[in-house]
């Protein structure tokens, strides 16, 4: 299989702003915790997540500038863990927008593998799965 995934160590929010973002969060959108409180402080935009109603499984999207900034609906509420298999179909989700509005450049934290206590070996061959075939390329940064 094509590696997808390049690896950068670093402040997901270096990236090039013409990046889009991805990270996962609960249906009830608090971001209260982890990375998110940093995507909350940056990008705001929560009433309009809401308003999305989506549902674990799914994704939210913001346009933010030239660049998406995509939330994985991965559970219900924040207090939860997510399933591998909510992980899954909300990357599902959020390539299918990629597909339909061109974005090609994608860059992302190791999703899942802080406060929600998957594991980066697993998330990362479904994020290759997922995205095989496409002409995404993601960039994974860790601190
Ligand atoms: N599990 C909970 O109890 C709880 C409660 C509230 C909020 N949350 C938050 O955490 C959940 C998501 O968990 P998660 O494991 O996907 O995310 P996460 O734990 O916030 O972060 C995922 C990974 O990114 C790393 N990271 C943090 N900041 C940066 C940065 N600036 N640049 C690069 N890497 C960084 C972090 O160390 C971790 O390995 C969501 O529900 C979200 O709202 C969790």
């Amino acid at each position: 299989m094509e590696n997808k995934l390049q690896y950068v160590k670093g402040n997901l929010f270096s990236c090039p702003s013409t990046h889009s973002l991805a990270h996962c969060i609960s249906m009830d959108c608090k971001m209260g915790a982890g990375i998110a409180v940093t995507f909350k402080k940056k990008f705001g935009g929560v009433e309009e997540l809401l308003a999305q109603q989506k549902q674990p499984g799914e994704c939210a999207v913001l346009k933010r500038g030239d660049r998406f900034v995509y939330y994985l609906i991965t559970k219900k509420k924040y207090n939860q863990k997510p399933t591998y298999e909510t992980l899954r179909q909300s990357l599902e989700a959020m390539k299918a927008h990629c597909l339909e509005n061109g974005v090609t450049r994608l860059s992302i934290p190791r999703i899942g593998c802080g406060l929600d206590r998957l594991t980066w070996d697993k998330v990362s061959v479904i994020i290759e799965d997922v995205f095989q075939y496409t002409d995404v390329a993601i960039t994974v940064y860790s601190l």
